[in-house]
């Protein structure tokens, strides 16, 4: 069996991310016998010693049938409408289907927002923390009926992937109603499962197709949140829920995608795939060579113009002088304060701003 197969059979703390097509379907809404056979996959994982959190679509999906809904509505405000119905029937089911093991659910819902400021991702690593100390089972999914459009996550992969970055994990599981990944849209025929990808090369040729009547995001959004997680460090099973049982204890089932082997740090994490940028400072060419290439903190001398409004410990993106953006990273000063720096040695500037703009270890090269 591969090492990636290996490390997620035995992985300690687990992300199992499951999709709406393998929960509902647009006639029969919540498919509450599948839901019990995904709640006793993950009930043995745990009592073999290892911790799982859920994050569970489905929210909309479950809502439809109640309000009377024959289709996925395109419109925000019925989605949010089926979601806040679908949310209450689906945590639930999950509360009920997990009490048949004497074991407790919390729902946790969440914004990108919540992901993006640094109070509330602390607040939401607490919280899926404590729960799992007292050996209740967190239930994730967005908070679909306050999250706008801009807001949203891209789906619930991306939200997946952050979350097994949040709390730590050791490997993320994405069920869908596929198999795993294959090189082309499945719904046409004639397309080959990829067992492993290990490097960006394996991906060569793939084409990651749209998603089901229910699902949001299809195949390109799993393949960018598993690209995301196991660039950070997380390595990623992708295949169909109806083989949870498979993919919890040998994993030998579906696509596995390599976890490259330094995790990076929870703070560069969040600069990188979590936070918000506030604003822009630009820089000059030296600057990018010191920052991109080797690593270095960002000095004034090198930057020639601050792009909005922010504050110190806001993220920034960082663009080069061709207008794109280098990296983004945590800067220390305002916008104003930085404004009256541009361009100056440290040596000429006052003690207390001898700090560097951004400092090597709060940046990160894109
Ligand atoms: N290259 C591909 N490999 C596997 N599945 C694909 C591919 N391209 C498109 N798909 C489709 O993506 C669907 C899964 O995405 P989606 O419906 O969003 O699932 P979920 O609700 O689990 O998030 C599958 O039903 C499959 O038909
Ligand atoms: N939060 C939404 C699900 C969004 C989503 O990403 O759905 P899916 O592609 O099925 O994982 C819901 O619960 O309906």
């Amino acid at each position: 069996m591969s090492e990636t197969r290996a490390s997620i059979a035995s992985a300690r703390s687990i992300v199992v991310k499951i999709g709406s097509s393998a929960l509902t379907s647009l006639i029969g809404g919540l498919d509450v016998g599948r839901l019990n056979l995904l709640a006793d996959a993950l009930e043995a994982r745990m009592r073999a010693g290892s911790d799982v959190v859920v994050v569970s679509s489905g929210a909309v999906g479950a809502g439809l049938a109640p309000l009377g809904l024959t289709h996925r509505p395109r419109d925000l405000a019925t989605k949010q409408a089926a979601a806040s119905v679908g949310q209450l029937a689906l945590a639930h089911a999950w509360g009920t289907s997990f009490a048949r093991y004497g074991r407790t659910v919390g729902q946790v819902l969440l914004t990108a927002d919540d992901i993006a400021r640094r109070t509330q991702h602390r607040n939401a690593q607490r919280t899926l923390d404590r729960l799992r100390a007292l050996h209740a089972v967190a239930i994730v999914n967005e908070n679909d009926t306050v999250a706008t459009t801009e807001l949203r996550f891209g789906d619930n992969d991306r939200l997946a992937a952050l979350v097994a970055h949040l709390v730590g994990a050791d490997a993320l599981v994405l069920l869908s109603d596929v198999d795993g990944l294959y090189d082309g849209d499945p719904r046409k025929g004639g397309a080959t499962l990829i067992p492993e990808v290990n490097s960006p090369e394996d991906l060569d040729g793939v084409v990651a197709g749209s998603g089901g009547a229910l699902g949001t995001g299809g195949m390109a959004s799993k393949l960018s949140a598993a690209r995301l997680a196991a660039d950070s460090g997380v390595p990623v099973l992708l295949t169909a829920a109806s083989d949870a049982a498979t993919a919890l204890t040998t994993a030998d089932v579906g696509t596995v995608f390599a976890a490259r082997p330094h995790r990076m740090s929870a703070r560069k994490f969040w600069v990188r795939h979590a936070a918000d940028t506030q604003g822009a400072l630009h820089l000059d060419a030296g600057a990018v060579r010191a920052v991109v290439d080797r690593r270095r903190s960002l000095l004034p001398a090198g930057i020639t113009a601050v792009g909005g409004r922010f504050y110190g410990g806001d993220v920034v993106s960082l663009v080069g002088p061709e207008d794109r953006p280098v990296a983004r990273g945590v800067v220390a000063y305002d916008s104003t304060e930085i404004e009256e720096m541009l361009g100056r040695s440290t040596a000429d500037l006052p003690a207390d701003m001898h700090r560097p703009v951004v400092h090597a270890d709060d940046l990160v090269a894109l």
